[in-house]
């Protein structure tokens, strides 16, 4: 099949979160798989600053009310991929990719449904015929409304598939504020009060609508868990699926790492201590090999659980502990991870800023990893902590509890740790519990590190879901 991604974000490129990951590796997956795959994505900044890319199509040009859009269209052969790049300045020539340092670009619901219009011209202009067009999350919301009120007939025969990757950023603008979308004959039925929700637009016109694991299919079905989307899912429950994204273990192979001091496997985990010696070293904190070191990496956001981290700090420097966390984001956790960082400089190390090798650093060298949640869609980092032997311990939302596997619940084929209420007492009693795990059963906790690393859940099991999927519309 003819697969188009439109897609934000693709590890390697450009990358704020877990969908670079995705916009990576599930293209990946499903070439692998036989298909014919390629991407449609912003010619952002820092792609044009590292690639000089030629243009692949004359001059396109196009029109909303009286504005004229003129772009070009740049092509990248990458990993025997193609990706097609929208190359509009004043839209995507900037710092970053949604926001500057502080705050969302004001004109971020103008500058993606000018993209979404702009791939399908680009789709057609280079005669991609897809069989298939795969959009992800809000940033592409408006393309599979766009696509069912083309009156061009071209794309007649091309199904959408909408992925969900985060439920929480839905896109609302005012219509008024969108000059690329006002004149659009179909929109007034998107309007509401004034303002266009394009995650709701986009689960109304996809054919299909999936979301990153099966656990969260099933909250986003729930008033609690669809972030105010409940009924617009429920009123397509029977075209919602949960599919389980996978580990990129190509990139994420302790035994294979450049990033580590040293390689390690499930059969020789000793090298491990190597890297929680460059760990602590990087973050200044003791080198002492006996003391167990909590990691995190995640973007600082209510979403990663910190609204009931922050409170137990204090108390998790009681115990013999190191934690280092690695993030960038909302101002305010950071100055009061700083702030514990003074604090506690000899226990508790804040990395503030978006960095790989740190990542990597992190999953190698930390014994636990924490991801406590709030909402949780799939999470990638608990997976690559599972490769790398190091324990997770999460709460019991979206894809941790797909992914993770308790001793209360799963005896000797544990993984990790759960807890499940969103608060600072269940989180710090869930920490004390691997703590004395970690201490009083060595062998124990070294057989759930194993265990960890040899638990797949790969990329080609995602795809062929996928795969199945496009079938059902193709069919
Ligand atoms: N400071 C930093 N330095 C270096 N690397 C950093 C970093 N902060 C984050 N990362 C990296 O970004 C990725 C984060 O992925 P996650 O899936 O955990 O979360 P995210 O919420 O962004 O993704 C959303 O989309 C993904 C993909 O579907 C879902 O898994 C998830 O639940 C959903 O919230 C990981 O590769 C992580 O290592």
């Amino acid at each position: 099949m003819k697969i188009v991604f439109a897609i934000s974000e693709v590890e390697e490129l450009v990358k704020t979160g877990g969908l670079a990951d995705v916009g990576k590796a599930l293209p990946l997956a499903l070439k692998a798989s036989g298909h014919d795959v390629s991407i449609v994505m912003p010619y952002y900044k820092a792609i044009a600053e590292e690639y000089k890319l030629a243009e692949s199509l004359p001059q396109q040009t196009l029109f909303a009310e009286s504005q004229v859009y003129h772009f070009k269209v740049r092509q990248l052969s990458w990993n025997d991929i193609t990706i097609h790049f929208i190359d509009y300045p004043e839209y995507f020539d900037r710092d970053g990719l949604y926001s500057n340092a502080y705050e969302a670009y004001q004109d971020n619901g103008e500058r993606f449904s000018f993209f979404c219009g702009a791939a399908l011209m680009a789709m057609q202009s280079l005669a991609l015929n897809p069989d298939v067009v795969h959009c992800h999350d809000w940033h592409t919301a408006m393309l599979p409304f766009m696509l069912r009120t083309d009156k061009s007939g071209y794309f007649d025969n091309t199904r959408t598939v909408f992925t969900i990757h985060n439920a929480a950023f839905q896109g609302v603008n005012k219509l008024d504020d969108i000059p690329f979308l006002r004149h659009h004959p179909s929109i007034l039925s998107q309007v509401h009060g004034g303002y266009i929700n394009m995650l709701q637009t986009g689960i109304e016109f996809a054919d299909k609508i999936t979301t990153v694991s099966p656990n969260y299919a099933q909250e986003l079905l729930t008033n609690l868990g669809s972030h105010g989307l409940h009924d617009r899912l429920v009123g397509r429950q029977q075209d919602l699926v949960g599919i389980l994204n996978g580990c990129d273990y190509g990139q994420w192979n302790p035994a294979t790492d450049t990033y580590l001091p040293a390689n390690f496997d499930a059969e020789n985990l000793t090298p491990k201590s190597r890297c929680k010696t460059a760990l602590q070293k990087v973050a200044g904190l003791p080198e002492k090999d006996e003391v167990p070191v909590l990691g995190m990496v995640c973007r600082l956001t209510e979403q990663k659980g910190f609204g009931y981290l922050l409170p137990i700090l204090n108390d998790l420097m009681d115990h013999n502990i190191q934690l280092v966390i690695v993030g960038t984001g909302d101002p305010s956790v950071c100055m009061d991870l700083n702030e514990y960082a003074h604090k506690h400089p000899d226990q508790f190390a804040f990395i503030n800023g978006f960095s790989t090798e740190h990542a990597h650093l992190v999953e190698s060298g930390a014994d636990f990893f924490l991801m406590p949640s709030q909402f949780e869609p799939c999470g990638l980092n608990q997976m690559y902590s599972l490769a790398y032997g190091t324990i997770p311990i999460v709460r019991a939302v979206g894809g941790l509890k797909d992914t993770v596997y308790d001793p209360l619940n799963y005896g000797e084929n544990a993984t990790g740790f759960v807890f499940t209420e969103p608060t600072p007492e269940a989180l710090l009693s869930c920490i004390r519990r691997a703590l004395l795990f970690y201490y009083e059963h060595p062998e124990r906790f070294r057989a759930m590190q194993v265990r960890g690393m040899q638990t797949r859940f790969t990329w080609q099991t995602a795809a062929d879901e996928y795969s199945k999927l496009y079938q059902t519309l193709i069919r």
